[in-house]
């Protein structure tokens, strides 16, 4: 499994911007067009708001770069905790892109409908093949979830290749998450933790027994690669590490 251990924050975020830049140009090449879901929560800010600074903005056709999202809360986009709203002001407005370039889950829409509708529109850009992002930006909460597969729920033993609902109990509240499988047909996916909070569930998700509904994080097997990129702290309980 590829780690990317750096000192501090600041230098795990350059590193996977990097990365990033990395992926995006040959897919360019390739395909014409680079897909990305995206994470959310707190920690990608910074590295979307790097992406889009002068120093990395210059280094990728951002116009043929299309954004989706790995998980969306259940709630407006003015919401600050949509994580729709914190990438557009991080990243998708500074970037001016085209509304075309994005794709948003609807929370406008009843959870389930959303989850169904968010799943069309992603079989139809990928239409007529399967799905298959470039790029699968993750995060890590210290509970072992990522997207929004939480431990115990049912989303994570779905076996389709989507979109679903999912009932956070511990937060009484729904969200909309893609599924592994989905997840998992990836050229590509980066996980971005950093944090001494987030020490204890690195170390479980990549060295403690395999336990799906404890450590959902486990799931994520992309069918390409599957780089970590962590800072000092949160590799702190992984054994005999490197740094960058
Ligand atoms: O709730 C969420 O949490 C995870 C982890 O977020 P972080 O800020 O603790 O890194 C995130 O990956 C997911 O997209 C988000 O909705």
């Amino acid at each position: 499994m590829p780690l990317h251990i750096y000192p501090t924050a600041d230098d795990v975020l350059h590193g996977l911007a990097r990365y990033f830049v990395g992926q995006a140009r040959p897919a360019i090449a390739a395909r014409g067009r680079f897909s990305v879901a995206l994470s959310g929560g707190s920690s990608p800010k910074k590295l979307y708001e790097l992406l889009a600074s002068p120093a990395y903005q210059s280094q990728v056709d951002w116009a043929k770069v299309y954004f989706f999202f790995g998980d969306e809360r259940n709630v407006p986009p003015t919401d600050p905790e949509s994580n729709y709203g914190m990438a557009r002001a991080a990243l998708l407005a500074p970037l001016h892109l085209a509304d075309t370039q994005v794709f948003a889950v609807d929370t406008a829409l009843p959870p389930a409908e959303a989850a169904r509708a968010y799943t069309r529109a992603i079989e139809a850009f990928f239409a007529p093949y399967e799905a298959r992002f470039d790029l699968v930006l993750l995060g890590l909460g210290a509970d072992a979830h990522t997207a929004s597969l939480f431990p115990h729920t049912s989303v994570l033993r779905d076996p389709g290749v989507g979109a679903r609902e999912v009932f956070v109990a511990e937060k009484q509240v729904y969200r909309i998450t893609l599924t592994a499988p989905l997840l998992n047909q990836a050229r590509a996916g980066a996980f971005l933790v950093y944090g001494a909070d987030k020490a204890a569930a690195v170390q479980r998700v990549l060295h403690g027994p395999r336990d799906i509904d404890e450590l959902p994080a486990q799931l994520i097997a992309p069918a390409g690669e599957l780089q970590w990129f962590l800072d000092s702290a949160a590799a702190s309980l992984l054994p005999n590490v490197e740094q960058e």
